[in-house]
């Protein structure tokens, strides 16, 4: 059995992995602590799956890497120089753990990216649209941001010139978020869980690749893959996309 601790336990993600667990034969959930709780039982654990908020979670992970446990990450909000700081963690003397770090646990999330990754380079324009439920802390969302980001890595190494765009004037925000130069609208939407749409045009044609998570068991899969298998990643990985043969 994985023993497995839950950082952010009350919250809509924590509840619904404290439940993925509990129901899952080969794993026993050995603690559940949110915010103001001690975080010393989840010392009982062998990993520990994080779903906090992005003011939170390098707290929590500096800890979980100081105690030698592994840590599954969906809590949003990591940027290079966050990453670095994990790498330096990782990299002290005597850490033993390692640390997968997932902007989305969803599968067809994760293909969506990949798929858009893909396509990337073979068309003119790129814009990325997602819509999130309204109690979402940051914008754009995470897996916005990391599409983004490998959309342009791919554009780049395929020297792909930037998106065509003759706006010269406009009102502030009316564009998007630049992310490596790819423009990326965030909605907040009542009603909505998650959702995204990669946008790619080109000559007479546009290539519309879209994923929505209806439901927050969409990301159980994902999370209970990365909770047996990070024993054996190396260090630090991001995303679940090796795990998955992508
Ligand atoms: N990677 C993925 O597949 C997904 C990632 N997320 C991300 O997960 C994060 C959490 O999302 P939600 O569950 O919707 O938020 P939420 O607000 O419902 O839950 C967060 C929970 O963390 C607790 N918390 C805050 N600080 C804490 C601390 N220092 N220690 C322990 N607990 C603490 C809060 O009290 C709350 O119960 C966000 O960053 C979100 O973007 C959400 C869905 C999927
Ligand atoms: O806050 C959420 O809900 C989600 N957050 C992640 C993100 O920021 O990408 C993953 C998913 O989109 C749901």
């Amino acid at each position: 059995m994985i023993k497995v601790g839950v950082l952010g336990a009350r919250g809509r993600m924590g509840a619904e992995v404290c439940r993925a667990v509990r129901d899952a034969d080969d794993m026993e959930l050995v603690a559940a602590v949110d915010q103001d709780d001690a975080r010393d039982p989840l010392t009982g654990a062998e990993v520990v799956v994080d779903f906090t908020h992005p003011d939170a979670v390098m707290g929590n992970l500096e800890w979980c890497v100081g105690h030698g446990l592994h840590a599954v990450v969906g809590t949003t909000g990591f940027d290079a120089p966050r990453l670095d700081a994990v790498r330096s963690w990782l990299a002290a003397d005597g850490a033993s753990g390692n640390v997968i770090i997932a902007p989305n646990f969803g599968i067809g999330a994760v293909l969506m990216m990949h798929f858009a990754q893909k396509a990337a380079p073979f068309f003119d324009s790129v814009e990325i649209v997602e819509t999130h439920h309204p109690k979402k802390a940051d914008a754009p969302s995470g897996t916005a941001r990391r599409t983004a980001e490998l959309v342009a890595a791919a554009r780049a190494e395929a020297g792909r010139a930037p998106s065509p765009d003759a706006t010269t004037s406009g009102l502030d925000g009316a564009r998007g978020a630049d992310v490596d130069g790819v423009r990326v609208h965030a909605v907040r939407m009542s009603g909505a869980v998650a959702h995204q749409e990669v946008v790619l045009g080109g000559h007479g044609e546009l290539l519309t690749v879209r994923h929505d998570s209806m439901d927050r068991t969409s990301f159980m899969p994902g999370v209970l893959l990365a909770v047996r298998r990070v024993p054996e990643l190396d260090r630090l990985t991001i995303g679940i996309e090796t795990l998955l043969g992508l």
